[in-house]
């Protein structure tokens, strides 16, 4: 049996304000897709890897992720995230047991982040998220009215890659109502009673969403990081 990766990359990077979608802006000279994927293999714990493509660009991605992932394969992706990962799941081959979700945009998380993921699946869960402790107090409110604060130490910030049984996975999936308001993967096995477990996140595994997160990921790749 083989672990798949599987990267949503399909975005199109509105509050990045690029001009071309998200996961081909330039990071040091190679688009944030490339950087992602690079981290992916050097974990050793990936088997086949299906990018999901911003539509029109499926040529432009497999041939830049040639000599990273040689046997990639690329398919075009749908108007959210959730439509995107399905393209994705539904060009696994079958003999896939694991699957992994990886956001293009998280494109610095270290190796070991997957390898992490990847044995707390086989270990049993059938979904698995690396988190990382809430650094702000949280409130919940109402437009300008704070409605109350939260416990904080109730609370962790989820990253990817999420790790998952395939078969939960793709029946989650395909049961899922098109343009629901679930934001990561894990959120739908939790809604169809599913336990998902954490596993420690990364600094590094951060979400280039803003114009200031690219900024973080360039001083991260000059020699003088820490
Ligand atoms: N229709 C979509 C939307 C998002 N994604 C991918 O999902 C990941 C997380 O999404 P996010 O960072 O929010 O990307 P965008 O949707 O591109 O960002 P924005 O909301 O600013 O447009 C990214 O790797 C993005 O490319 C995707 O494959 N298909
Ligand atoms: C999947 C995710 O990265 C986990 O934190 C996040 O939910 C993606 O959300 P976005 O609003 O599509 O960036």
């Amino acid at each position: 049996m083989r672990t798949a990766l599987v990267v949503p990359a399909a975005g199109r990077g509105d509050r990045l304000g690029a001009s071309r979608p998200k996961a081909l802006v330039p990071l040091a000279g190679e688009p944030l897709l490339v950087h992602a994927l690079r981290r992916a293999a050097a974990s050793d714990v990936v088997d086949v890897v299906v990018v999901v493509a911003p539509a029109g660009a499926c040529d432009e991605v497999r041939s830049l992720l040639q000599p990273v992932v040689p046997d990639v394969l690329v398919v075009p992706g749908g108007a959210e995230r959730q439509d995107s990962v399905r393209a994705g799941l539904r060009a696994l081959p079958a003999d896939v047991d694991v699957v992994l979700v990886h956001d293009a945009a998280r494109c610095l998380t270290p190796p070991d982040v997957f390898a992490l993921v990847v044995a707390a699946v086989r270990a049993g869960a059938a979904g698995v998220v690396p988190v990382l402790p809430v650094a702000d107090t949280v409130k919940r409110v109402a437009g300008q009215t704070v409605l109350e604060t939260l416990d904080r130490s109730e609370l962790v910030a989820v990253q990817t890659p999420q790790g998952f049984s395939a078969d939960v996975l793709r029946t989650v999936h395909e049961a899922a109502v098109p343009g629901s308001a679930v934001t990561d993967d894990a959120g739908m096995l939790e809604a169809l009673g599913h336990g998902v477990r954490t596993v420690p996140g990364h600094e590094r595994a951060f979400k280039v969403t803003r114009p200031i997160d690219l900024l973080l990921a360039q001083a991260l790749l000059s020699p003088e990081a820490p």
